[in-house]
């Protein structure tokens, strides 16, 4: 909760008296916010007090009932909700006498409708519900101390009754939730004058997440399930083929999973060459794969987590070797030397008209495991001679975790997914000699000189990672992360 900072708001409610107030002064002073307001423009609420806002980009009005359970659902899956402010309630006193029915309908139903989508979901930060002061009855005019927040409530009319019905579920909390929620309860009679908030947090309970994993015998995969069983967090292994769009939705039928994360697809043994003599069943996995995943968790409203390449550039003019200018998440893609690289490029490009898709820029990952033929490190120990060339690389004990994490703030986009700075061929030897065996040496050789024992070119690049340092302050950079995570555990001298 440290790091969060509200980005996408739903306000309910938002055409009445106070929500239009705050919504209209949200979406003026808060550009980078994304305000999405739901109303369903009942007798007390107008349009027009919304419109200050209207020709705002960081506004949408939606006009639906709270009490609609498919619609908030869609609403916070399809609009990325992180934050709800609820306001929606019927709250003319007078009228509760005659019409209970609608008040409990509204204020508690509706109350539980919202709660039950963020505990669905699993994707809401903070839960803002606006109450009233009138929870607590009368306070005798003599009174020395008024009502704290946790007064006793005694309402004295079917209004305030439904308000503090809401309000109990509210604090009872879903159960799963993992969400700060504050109350506020308001004087209705003198606006302006607010109790302090009293915030329940619920954030120690975890919340209920299900992941769909596709690449069960893959080294990304394989890791990620482990870590699911380390968080407790229910997971199953697709068994469909990411061509057979059948056999996709049959998973997504049966498990029923809240986010995918896809990381399956062909990258060659024992390297990328392979790919050059497999084209089409590199497409087949890598291209229309990925692409048919995508859309089909799009028809069902669902995150897909792409573990995807930053292989796809290299350095050039604007970014030279060595600048410390790295590309950006929205940069072009440059590198098309190797077939996997191109195909990559593509796929990423043809993803990004889909909303529902959080992209992963992985580079020559390594992790702690130093006998896996994939681990970077183990691939460099290896060969007869080694290029030495500064890139960007992703350490997968620190960088998986946040993946997961990425998936739980349902973040979607392209993110450069590497540490932070770069690292040369030479400097991980020199550490792998230090740590893990003094007597290893190894011989360097030209990129043309490799060129000869290798079928396609690699990518070298730096990929500028501070989109993910943002979001994620903790973010070691790529030499520190190497100590930390992979040379310190595997340290023999
Ligand atoms: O004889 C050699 C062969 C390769 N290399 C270098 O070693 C590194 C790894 O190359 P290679 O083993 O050929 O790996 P790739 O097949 O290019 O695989 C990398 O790129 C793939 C696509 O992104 C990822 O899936 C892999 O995990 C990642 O290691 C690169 O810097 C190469 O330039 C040498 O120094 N000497």
């Amino acid at each position: 909760m440290a790091n969060y900072t509200p980005k996408n708001i739903l306000i309910t409610g938002a055409a009445g008296f106070i929500a239009s107030h705050v919504a209209n002064r949200l979406i003026r002073s808060y550009p980078d916010y994304k305000i999405v307001v739901l109303d369903k423009l009942d007798y007390c609420s107008n349009l027009k007090n919304l419109n200050p806002s209207r020709s705002s980009p960081n506004f949408k009005f939606v006009k639906g009932d709270i009490g609609s359970a498919d619609l908030v659902n869609y609403l916070l899956i399809t609009e990325s909700i992180d934050t709800i402010m609820h306001f929606a309630a019927q709250t003319h006193v007078d009228n509760s006498f005659g019409n209970s029915f609608e008040f409990t309908k509204n204020n508690i139903y509706g109350t539980h409708v919202l709660l039950e989508a963020c505990k669905v979901t699993g994707q809401i930060r903070r839960f803002i519900h606006v109450s009233t002061d009138e929870v607590y009855g009368e306070t005798d005019e003599d009174a020395v101390v008024g009502n704290h927040e946790a007064s006793q409530l005694l309402p004295t009319n079917p209004y305030s009754a439904t308000k503090a019905g809401g309000v109990d579920r509210l604090v009872d909390g879903p159960e799963n939730a993992e969400f700060d929620s504050s109350n506020l309860a308001i004087n209705t009679s003198q606006i302006g004058v607010q109790v302090p908030s009293s915030k329940t947090s619920v954030s120690s309970k975890k919340p209920a997440l299900k992941f769909l994993i596709y690449g069960k015998t893959g080294w990304i995969g394989g890791l990620l399930g482990k870590l699911c069983e380390k968080q407790q967090i229910q997971y199953e292994y697709g068994k469909g083929r990411l061509e057979d769009r059948s056999q996709l939705l049959a998973d997504i039928q049966t498990i029923k999973p809240t986010h995918v994360f896809n990381a399956a697809g062909v990258t060659g043994r024992p390297n990328v060459d392979w790919c050059e003599s497999h084209k089409t069943e590199t497409i087949r996995t890598n291209v229309s794969g990925t692409l048919n995943l995508a859309d089909v968790c799009r028809e069902h409203g669902l995150l897909m987590i792409n573990f995807a390449t930053g292989c796809i550039f290299e350095y050039d003019a604007k970014h030279p070797e060595g600048s410390g200018i790295g590309f950006k998440e929205e940069d072009t893609p440059n590198f098309i030397g190797s077939f996997y690289s191109k195909t990559k490029a593509m796929v990423e490009e043809l993803l990004k008209e889909y909303d529902n898709v959080c992209t992963l820029r992985v580079r020559m990952p390594i992790s702690s495991d130093l006998n896996n033929p994939r681990n970077f490190i183990t691939k460099i120990a290896r060969y007869n001679k080694v290029v030495n060339i500064p890139n960007s690389m992703t350490i997968l004990d620190e960088l998986l975790p946040i993946s997961i994490e990425m998936a739980k703030r349902n973040l979607r986009g392209i993110w450069n997914f590497t540490n932070p700075g770069v690292v040369s061929h030479n400097e991980i030897l020199e550490m792998y000699k230090k740590y893990i065996n003094p007597e290893f040496k190894w011989v360097n050789f030209t990129l043309e000189e490799q060129a000869k024992v290798i079928v396609a070119p690699r990518s070298n690049n730096e990929l500028d990672a501070s989109k993910l340092k943002k979001e994620f302050p903790e973010l070691m950079s790529i030499k520190e992360s190497l100590i930390k995570y992979v040379f310190e555990p595997n340290k023999k001298h």
